[in-house]
């Protein structure tokens, strides 16, 4: 038996703009995994391929004769059309029985009426009562991180697969965001697949044209899968000391409704919605290379240790002289990056109706401008009523998590028990997934 997990994601700047290939986004890899054991059965039926997800009670089995692909009984378009891909990429004759277990961190979903397992007290994972198809999500990325380490436990059960190899990431990459864009029935900008695989990145997305119309058929799918896609995913990760700080905020938003309606008053009204994707394409990437500078600079401790004994509302009151410590420093421009964002997020919001940064998020994160430790935040992906996501400094964390829960503003928000992960897919222990019975 093997096992692979791939990360959740937080789309930190890039919302948006990252539908169109002229720009970049910043996707931040987050701990909670998605996880899938694989392992043959020479006792079982051939050619044949049982999925379970224990968590949610489901169970779904295949069957790969003469080239096609059946369902046998309950289905799951994400399961389903990643065998698809993969079959069809690899074209198997006879093989043994195949078993695939799926595993969830907790914070994908909703945590109500769950039961909580350990495996070997390494990881903990909740079972829930309901069906899959009818617990909340918490918009991590749960289907890009299923298809993503489904696609690796089947490359890897029937071929070589090296996970440090870029060629070998770019297979994985491809054929998951083929086999998700087809679950989806959309050909979306595909961030979510592209972290789930590599992890966080600076991310520009492939040609739609690319994989329009690619059907399951293998000397179709090879080529594509094989073609140089001319998209960019390069490694990144937060400076060392920083924390990235998610808050759940139990609003909910639906990001079709949002992106239809930012992309039909980019329609109606190109020039002005021209100038706001300029301006919020320069404050991404500023806040992108300020980061860069700020973890390089040579007073760097000293910086964060001023930050966690600052709020930004209080640097910008400080005097000049205590302002010339900062003065032309990369703390001040992150800083300012993130303001620059949201006021670009907002403007975007109020021009196209689609409630980007809603006033009750902007109160939130107007708070957060006042706690010492806390450098910047957004509402992340979408924006909406889902989440607030600020990075803060890492040795501040429990004052300011101390001082949100006294102060009401922050009644509604749940602060998420993730961090950064950079690593995109992965081996694992399999230890870390089996239950002691
Ligand atoms: N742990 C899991 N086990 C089985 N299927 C899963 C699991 N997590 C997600 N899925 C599949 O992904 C679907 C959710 O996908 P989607 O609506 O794209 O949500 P998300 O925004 O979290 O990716 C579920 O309905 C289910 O089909
Ligand atoms: C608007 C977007 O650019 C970003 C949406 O990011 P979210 O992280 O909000 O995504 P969901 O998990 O699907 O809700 C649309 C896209 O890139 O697909």
């Amino acid at each position: 038996m093997r096992a692979f997990s791939a990360p959740s994601k937080a789309l930190l700047a890039g919302g948006y703009l990252v539908l169109d290939a002229n720009y970049s986004s910043f996707v931040i890899a987050l701990s909670p995994r998605m996880g899938a054991t694989i392992n043959s059965n020479p006792n079982g039926p051939t050619n044949t391929i049982f999925v379970q997800s224990p968590q949610f009670k489901g169970k779904w089995s295949y069957t790969y004769k003469d080239g096609v692909l059946s369902s046998l009984g309950k289905r799951n378009p994400f399961i389903e059309s990643t065998m698809e891909a993969v079959f069809a990429f690899l074209s198997p004759s006879t093989f043994h029985c195949i078993n695939i277990t799926i595993y969830s961190d907790p914070e994908y979903h909703s945590q109500e009426n769950t039961i909580t397992r350990f495996s070997n007290n390494r990881r903990k994972f909740l079972f829930h009562e309901k069906d899959i198809s009818k617990v909340p999500k918490t918009g991590l990325g749960s289907s890009a991180g299923l298809v993503t380490v489904l696609t690796t436990a089947l490359l890897a059960d029937f071929s070589k697969i090296d996970l440090e190899s870029k060629t070998d990431l770019r297979t994985i990459h491809n054929l998951a965001q083929i086999a998700h864009c087809k679950a989806q029935g959309k050909i979306g900008s595909g961030f979510d697949v592209a972290s789930a695989t590599f992890g966080s990145i600076v991310y520009r997305r492939f040609d739609p044209m690319q994989i329009d119309g690619v059907a399951f058929e293998q000397r179709q799918i090879k080529d594509v899968v094989l073609q140089d896609w001319k998209m960019v995913a390069e490694k990144c990760a937060l400076p060392e000391g920083i924390k990235l700080l998610m808050g759940d905020v139990m609003g909910g938003s639906e990001t079709p409704k949002l992106v239809s309606k930012v992309l039909q008053w980019r329609r109606d009204r190109p020039e002005e919605s021209l100038g706001v994707w300029k301006k919020l394409d320069e404050a991404n990437m500023s806040l992108i290379e300020n980061l860069n500078e700020l973890a390089i600079s040579s007073n760097y401790t000293d910086l964060l240790h001023f930050m966690s004994l600052h709020s930004v509302n209080s640097i910008a009151k400080l005097d000049h002289t205590s302002k010339d410590f900062l003065k032309s420093k990369p703390l001040l421009n992150v800083i300012s990056s993130f303001q620059h964002i949201r006021k670009q997020l907002r403007i975007m919001g109020e021009k196209s109706g689609a409630d980007i940064e809603p006033r009750s998020q902007t109160e939130l994160l107007n708070e957060c401008s006042d706690i010492p430790g806390v450098i910047g935040g957004v509402v992340p992906g979408a924006g909406g009523f889902d989440a607030i996501c600020l990075l803060v400094v890492r040795s501040a964390i429990d004052d300011i998590i101390q001082t949100t829960k006294k102060n009401p503003a922050f009644d509604s928000v749940t602060w998420l028990d993730l961090e950064e992960e950079s690593e995109g897919v992965q081996e694992e222990n399999v230890q870390s997934y089996l239950f002691a019975e």
